[in-house]
């Protein structure tokens, strides 16, 4: 059904007069095609052949019950919202038909037409809005077709094809390992949108991120009031990420503690917000990344032996760029158009003298350090050739820096973090998304005392 095509209303009444009340009061939409029905055999005949978008049924009907109709229609049509009209006033039946699924329950009266009216509204206000996020991860999903998007022909990264392609048949949790920049989000990215689970919610946490005192709120939520300044209640990231992916990079930042509530959650596949009691029942498909080697941070005693085992499912080892030399050039290549495609330049050339210099470059950002070189490189080259000049890298086969000032690609890259962070109050999250950074990065030069927040 297209958003343009009409919206098929079934009225199931057997008063010929009340149907025809309703009928032509709702007939006031234009958008609406109404099909009105004296028993409910003819609407069940019907529900096939022209499904409906929203049923509006008598409980009383000569030939069938109410109860009986409203579970044949669920049967065929689980989704469609059914509204159910009657003049019996009982607590008992209305309750019943909404535990039943009936999206709403009026009772005939003067106002009752009036209430229809803006209860349908609500509705289709509703299905398009799940319609549109539909197809708003549909058109991720495509985005992070790993065949097109996530670039590299190189033997390693071949072979995180086919680990991503078998993680994607099963239900299996996923570990990736690899140092900053190597492409560890894309790939639970690509995990998630090439899975059954597309359709659901993909959410991304960064442990380290969080400040040590919220993250058992941000992770699992909170009930109004179960602390000091929990004004409402909050859903916490696995709720949000509920029959979806739940993508918790840099894992090895959480405390012993914490790691201790996240062993109980995954065993019990369940969850209780902070300050509740309600159980919540837990669907999720678990991917952690971390830049560090868990298994050194379990030999620490700084990460609990079973929570590593029951995250580990299948390890995916993202090998740094250094190590995929033929990924360099494609990659290079692919930034380059990317780029110059997004802002209307004709791609340039890449001179053999420049190939030369990025690949004897150790890369040690990975490939976000190769993006932002060559999107740099963009911008400094005449238009028709990148020269080796036009390649701003910090170590390696070239240890000079470029600039008037002097200055080292990371004290250019803290000084433009420090002017986004000035721009945008300090929010860390923005900043890192805007300039595709890790936000773990930003935190570790606030660590270091490279950056200070103003
Ligand atoms: N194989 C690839 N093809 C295309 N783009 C890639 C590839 N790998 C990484 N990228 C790009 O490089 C940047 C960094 O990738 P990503 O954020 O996934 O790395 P990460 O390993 O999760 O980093 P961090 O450890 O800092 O969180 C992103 O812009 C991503 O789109």
């Amino acid at each position: 059904m297209t958003p343009a095509s009409p919206y098929r209303i079934f009225i199931v009444e057997d008063d010929p007069w009340y149907g025809e009340v309703l009928k032509y009061h709702l007939s006031m939409n234009p958008d609406y095609e109404l099909h009105r029905f004296v028993t409910g055999e003819a609407c069940l005949k019907h529900l096939r052949q022209s499904p409906p978008h929203l049923i509006t049924m008598d409980y009383s009907l000569p030939d069938i019950n109410g109860a009986d109709l409203l579970r044949q229609i669920r049967e065929q049509l689980p989704d469609t919202p059914v509204i159910v009209i009657s003049g019996q006033q009982d607590v008992e039946t209305a309750v019943g038909l909404l535990q039943a699924g009936v999206h709403d329950y009026f009772v005939k009266d003067d106002r009752t037409k009036d209430l229809l009216w803006n209860a349908i509204l609500k509705i289709r206000e509703n299905q398009n809005l799940k319609r549109e996020i539909e197809q708003l991860r549909e058109a991720l999903g495509q985005k992070y077709d790993f065949g097109n998007l996530l670039i590299g022909n190189s033997p390693a990264i071949r072979n995180v094809f086919t680990l991503i392609q078998k993680a994607v048949r099963t239900n299996i949790n996923v570990s990736i390992s690899g140092e900053t920049g190597t492409g560890k989000e894309l790939v639970a990215k690509s995990i998630h949108y090439h899975s059954d689970r597309r359709k659901k919610p993909f959410v991304a946490v960064n442990m380290a991120a969080i400040p040590r005192e919220l993250t058992e709120s941000e992770l699992f939520g909170h009930e109004k009031g179960a602390f000091t300044g929990a004004a409402s209640r909050k859903i916490g990231r696995f709720e949000e990420a509920n029959k979806g992916t739940l993508f918790l990079d840099e894992v090895a930042e959480m405390d012993l503690t914490l790691q201790s509530k996240l062993l109980r959650v995954l065993q019990e596949r369940e969850l209780v917000r902070v300050g509740g009691n309600e159980r919540i029942q837990l669907d999720i498909r678990l991917v952690v990344a971390s830049h560090k080697n868990l298994l050194d941070e379990v030999r620490q005693g700084r990460f609990r032996e079973d929570l590593y085992y029951r995250l580990m499912g299948l390890p995916i080892v993202l090998p740094p760029l250094r190590d995929r030399a033929t990924d360099v050039l494609l990659l290079a290549r692919h930034f380059l158009d990317e780029f110059c495609k997004d802002n209307h330049l004709t791609s340039p050339a890449i001179s053999p003298a420049a190939t030369d210099k990025l690949l004897q470059y150790s890369f040690p950002g990975n490939v976000r350090e190769l993006k932002a070189v060559m999107q740099m490189a963009a911008v400094m080259c005449d238009g028709q050739e990148i020269r080796p000049d036009d390649l701003m890298l910090t170590s390696g086969s070239d240890e000079s820096v470029v600039g008037a000032e002097g200055k080292t690609l990371r004290q250019y890259t803290i000084q433009i973090i420090k002017s986004y962070l000035s721009k945008y109050d300090n929010n860390v999250v923005l900043v890192a998304e805007k300039l595709d950074v890790g936000k773990s990065t930003i935190y570790k030069m606030i660590q270091n005392n490279e950056l200070t927040l103003a």
